[in-house]
């Protein structure tokens, strides 16, 4: 894998660049759909790849490790086999997941035990098995395990956090180096700043991350429930330590307008479960603000989903039909409201991109953010 920065703005610390990637090149800055047990929730690969456009797509360790498992997902050949999407994948590593979801867990310096909220069974996570386990599931770009320290949190819990990671970074990067890929392409790890909101600790870890020369680097520990300026302001400031020819991406983030503000301060690359979780509560995310589809409003409202909408969907169905659909707990409802969503996304950061190419991302982004934070 490797990056080409082709501009940055003047006016912003916004770039556009290009990943290669044996799967495939992503064109930067981009959304990642989320596929976490090896699907994008309601969306067809098919649909993904020529109406949402997705150039990379999400899936998770902790959950694929859980179910179906990695003898099923070895035994096709690796995820893209096994799901069939031919494009590039990333998985996280399941720090966040363990600390988000096990039923019980148990952090030591070794790694995390922890329960599976499937069927109550024992598993033991360290950062050796957690790169061993990305290798059998064979995504293009993997992540380091870390502990996405919780927030809020003490100083010194953050601290000491932050340095534990740093010492399963190390674990991690030893593991990869003595490890193969195992379907003939490769893979590329990616480590993650922690620091929590604390100035003195993100400008420590950027640094201590900066040093491994990775091929890129992520940002971890924000989109946790911390306000958006603590999240905007800790960005800002690892994005000016991490080094500017290699990807920054930012975990978790987020909504449309958490996206290009952070595109300003210098992030690449954005995942986030909210524009499929949304579509599936009827969450419409539209050029003019967000829509709640199940509104009495939109009843007899046979305009389309999205005038300005990119996909068929947006042309196709009307906001009536939608609303129809999702008072009848119809699948087809999660499927349009999905693609829609995922095509929105996928939309905004493209037009990002064209605008940093131009020179007008600066005034075009304070014009967006108006308007996306709107609800009509
Ligand atoms: N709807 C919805 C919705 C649900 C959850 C979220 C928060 C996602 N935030 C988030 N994901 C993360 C993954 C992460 N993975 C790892 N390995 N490490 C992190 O520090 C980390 C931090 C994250 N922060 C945001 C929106």
């Amino acid at each position: 894998m490797h990056f080409e920065l082709k501009h940055t703005d003047p006016h912003s610390k916004a770039r556009a660049g290009l990943i290669h990637t044996d799967h495939g090149t992503i064109e930067t800055p981009i959304f990642m759909p989320v596929g976490t047990q090896g699907t994008v929730k309601g969306v067809h690969q098919q649909e993904l790849r020529d109406d949402v456009e997705a150039q990379i797509i999400l899936g998770n360790t902790f959950h694929l490790y859980l179910r179906p498992g990695l003898d099923v997902i070895e035994g096709a050949g690796g995820l893209h086999q096994f799901i069939g999407w031919e494009r590039p994948i990333l998985t996280d590593s399941g720090g966040y997941q363990v600390y988000s979801l096990a039923t019980s867990r148990k952090i030591t310096e070794e790694g995390v035990r922890f329960q599976s909220h499937h069927d109550g069974s024992y598993h033991f996570f360290s950062p050796e098995r957690a790169i061993d386990i990305q290798r059998t599931i064979g995504a293009d770009i993997i992540m380091a395990f870390d502990e996405c320290t919780p927030y809020p949190c003490e100083y010194n819990y953050a601290k000491r956090s932050m340095h534990m990671t740093h010492r399963w970074l190390k674990r991690c990067i030893t593991q990869m180096d003595s490890t193969e890929p195992k379907y003939g392409y490769s893979q590329a790890l990616f480590p993650i700043v922690q620091g929590s909101v604390y100035p003195d600790l993100r400008k420590e870890s950027a640094e201590f991350i900066a040093e491994q020369h990775a091929v890129g680097n992520a940002i971890g520990g924000l989109s946790v429930g911390e306000p958006d300026e603590d999240m905007y302001s800790m960005t800002d400031l690892v994005c000016s330590i991490l080094p500017t020819d290699k990807p920054r991406y930012l975990m978790g983030v987020g909504t449309p307008v958490n996206i290009l503000e952070s595109i300003a301060l210098g992030v690449d690359m954005f995942d986030c479960v909210m524009p499929s979780r949304n579509a599936r509560h009827g969450m419409l995310f539209t050029s003019e603000g967000t829509i709640n589809i199940k509104n009495h409003k939109w009843r007899m409202d046979y305009s389309p989903l999205d005038p300005n909408g990119t996909t068929y969907v947006d042309q196709v169905y009307t906001k009536a039909y939608l609303h129809h659909l999702i008072k009848a707990k119809e699948n087809l409802a999660i499927q349009i409201a999905t693609i829609h969503n995922l095509a929105f996304y996928l939309a905004l950061v493209k037009e990002a991109r064209r605008r940093i190419l131009d020179g007008t991302f600066r005034t075009w982004k304070d014009e967006q953010v108006k308007k996306l934070g709107r609800r009509i």
